[in-house]
């Protein structure tokens, strides 16, 4: 019997991270080349036909539209020519929900599309990669991976990229979906999917960015007791397209940064309130007039996520409407 025909896209990460000794936690990330995490994994070879191919080898601090444009392209391109039945991305974990997203967002196949990383480098005592290379190995060779967007696989945990979040900056369960919980688990080789995510992925996206060199700039203003509107002035003056707001509570912005949201909104830059806080979510006309003042609301997204939505968004209108829209179905 044939082996499902995985691609693994390396893009760097602590999973690719190397340390000068087992036991300390100083480390670089983005080190090792996609062929070492493979040859790391005992048993990959008998789940699935694998290949390598390195994108970038960055700390996904760094990482970068562009690197996510090439991404999306290659995947496209992957299930355009049929050279493989499932995809993992190995990731660093600091921006790790972001891609998941975007790629949820952008690829244009039903197909699997599983991003993994660690939290431990691969130089550590009990480092974390290979178990999570496996398990995404083997969702990703499942026929359940399908039709789901990108799944993050983490610690035995699945979660759909979209809800996804880090939540911890040491521990290795590092995330969780604090507004839906995991989708499922993969353990001892088995997937359990408990339920298939409802939002929007892939094809049923209108986010097709084939052809684009960029996307428009979005900027994040986090919001704090007294935050004054010189971060959101300044990013509508250096040209931002957009803002998104970390804002308090329910989305609420202070005077000072209502304000300056109205200033930017005439200009014709839309302004989304997200919050800083991790659950719940912002709705339209709570404590906030967004009729009067023009505001969009993220629904359950958090900033960073919310900025990604954006981003696409303005790629294909300006309108607050149909843009509230999307945040409310994708
Ligand atoms: N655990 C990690 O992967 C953290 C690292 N800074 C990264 O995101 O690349």
């Amino acid at each position: 019997q044939k082996l499902p025909r995985i691609k693994i896209l390396a893009t760097g990460g602590t999973i690719a991270g190397k340390g000068a000794s087992a036991d300390h936690s100083a480390y670089t990330s983005g080190e090792l080349p996609v062929k070492d995490l493979i040859g790391a994994v005992p048993g990959i070879e008998k789940v699935a036909d694998i290949t390598g191919e390195q994108i970038s080898n960055v700390g996904s601090q760094d990482m970068s539209v562009a690197i996510w444009i090439k991404l999306n392209k290659r995947i496209n391109e992957i299930y355009k020519n049929n050279e493989a039945d499932g995809i993992v991305i190995t990731h660093g974990t600091d921006t790790q929900e972001e891609t998941a997203y975007f790629l949820s967002l952008t690829v244009r196949y039903d197909k699997p599309v599983v991003i993994t990383g660690s939290m431990r480098p691969a130089t550590a005592i009990s480092a974390d990669g290979p178990k999570n290379l496996y398990d995404a190995v083997t969702l990703a060779a499942s026929k359940q991976a399908a039709h789901s967007g990108v799944l993050l696989v983490f610690n035995e945990y699945i979660f759909s990229g979209r809800e996804a979040v880090k939540t911890s900056t040491t521990h290795l369960n590092a995330f969780t979906a604090p507004n839906s919980g995991p989708v499922g688990q993969v353990y001892d080789g088995k997937i359990v999917l408990y339920e298939t995510p409802l939002r929007k992925t892939n094809k049923a996206t209108p986010f097709d960015i084939t052809g684009l060199a960029s996307l428009p700039e979005v900027a994040v203003v986090e919001l704090y007791a007294d935050a004054p509107a010189t971060a959101m002035n300044a990013y509508v003056a250096a040209g931002a397209k957009g803002i998104v707001t970390g804002g308090l509570g329910n989305g609420n912005l202070n005077k000072a940064n209502t304000d300056a949201a109205v200033a930017a909104i005439k200009k014709g830059i839309p302004v989304v309130r997200a919050s800083r806080v991790p659950t719940g979510r912002v709705t339209l006309l709570d404590e906030t007039d967004d009729e009067k003042l023009g505001t969009i609301v993220s629904d359950d997204l958090m900033p960073q996520k919310a900025r990604i939505l954006l981003m696409l968004a303005l790629t294909k209108t300006n309108d607050r409407k149909k843009i509230q829209q999307y945040f409310f179905e994708y």
